[in-house]
């Protein structure tokens, strides 16, 4: 493992604590860190159970275009199949080195938006627009991914969460906010656009429905506060300490039991996502299943081709 430290991507990201993701070299829009314990001296002692995974746009307030969202994708589905990670922080990069603006996300890059969603584009405008690929709206796809995998995401608001951006924190399991330049605003609809799924039906279950629609209708910014206050956000914290709350949450989280975190985070999911929510929870509960000694035996029976023993599991109840 490289003792590298890696470059310092945001204002509140602590090089020292990170070490860059191998395999993700080829990423242009995200960064992805591993946390690490190092010595004294640098040297990487071990792995500690958190990702990190930034939004890298600043300059566009963290706007995706469709090979950001394939990056998020790999990245939080690499955290999803890494069996010692239990907390992924979702965050932006930054300030723009433009015009020092912080930003989470801001959504859809409006410059590539063509009339069948998201265009892939060779440069940042609308004439590098690669014709023959068609459009995207492939950021449901990570919402689902967030929404599934079973571990924590902690959305880590150190900036605008505006369009689509403000989605990813609604769908997120939890929010930490920066006090001072974290600002939320649902500006789907200003644009023509609508999340009409987790975006808005999920916050409305999270903060209630005459909250929610303001949030969408009116597209009015608010601070982190106001979204404490609303049940949005889990805390508003000083920026200089926003990844270091994040961090401590997250070590929170890896003192718990991995199969309670992944139990309790279908359950909760479970009700607002029907039989999908239904299926993600019951599919660890066949896991469980597996492990008893009752299931071995029906398994057993078929490969020895004999009728299974039951005898001696009781019908509880
Ligand atoms: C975020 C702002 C409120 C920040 O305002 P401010 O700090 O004043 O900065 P600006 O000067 O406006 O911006 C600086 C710079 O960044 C550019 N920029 C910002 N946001 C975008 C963007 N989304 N796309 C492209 N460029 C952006 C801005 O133009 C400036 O560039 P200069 O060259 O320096 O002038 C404010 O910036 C703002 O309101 N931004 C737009 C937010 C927005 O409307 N986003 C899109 C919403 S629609 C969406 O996200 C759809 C997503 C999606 O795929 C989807 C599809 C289907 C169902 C659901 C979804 C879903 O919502 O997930």
């Amino acid at each position: 493992m490289s003792n590298e430290i890696p470059a310092k991507v945001s204002d509140v990201f602590d090089p020292t604590r990170w070490r860059t993701v191998t395999g993700f070299d080829d990423f242009q829009d995200m960064t992805y860190h591993r946390q690490v314990e190092r010595s004294a001296d640098g040297t990487v002692v071990r792995d500690l159970p958190t990702v990190r995974i930034a939004f890298d746009r600043p300059e566009v307030r963290n706007a995706f275009r469709p090979g950001t969202v394939d990056e998020l994708y790999r990245a939080m589905d690499h955290a999803r199949m890494t069996p010692d990670v239990a907390t992924v922080l979702l965050t932006g990069n930054g300030p723009s080195a433009k015009d020092g603006g912080h930003s989470f996300c801001s959504g859809g890059d409006q410059r590539i938006r063509g009339r069948d969603g998201y265009r892939y584009a060779e440069g940042e405008t609308k004439e590098t627009i690669d014709p023959a690929r068609a459009g995207r709206l492939h950021i449901l796809e990570v919402q689902r991914l967030m929404r599934t995998m079973p571990k924590v995401v902690i959305a880590v608001v150190n900036g605008w969460a505006a369009g689509g951006g403000h989605s990813l924190h609604v769908v997120s399991d939890l929010t930490i906010a920066s006090r001072e330049h974290g600002k939320f605003k649902q500006t789907d609809a200003t644009v023509g656009s609508f999340d009409a799924g987790y975006g808005s039906a999920l916050l409305a279950r999270q903060i209630g429905q005459k909250s929610a629609r303001a949030i969408f209708f009116l597209a009015r910014e608010y601070s982190a506060e106001d979204m404490v206050r609303l049940g949005a956000v889990n805390e508003a914290v000083d920026h200089e300490r926003l990844e270091d709350v994040a961090l401590e949450y997250a070590a929170d989280i890896a003192r718990q039991s991995p199969q309670a975190l992944r139990m309790l985070k279908f359950a909760f999911n479970l009700a607002d996502d029907g039989l999908a929510g239904q299926q993600v929870f019951a599919g660890e509960a066949t896991r469980l299943a597996y492990m008893t000694d009752e299931a071995v035996e029906g398994k057993d029976a078929f490969l020895e081709k004999r009728d299974p023993d039951w005898s001696k599991y009781p019908y509880y109840f």
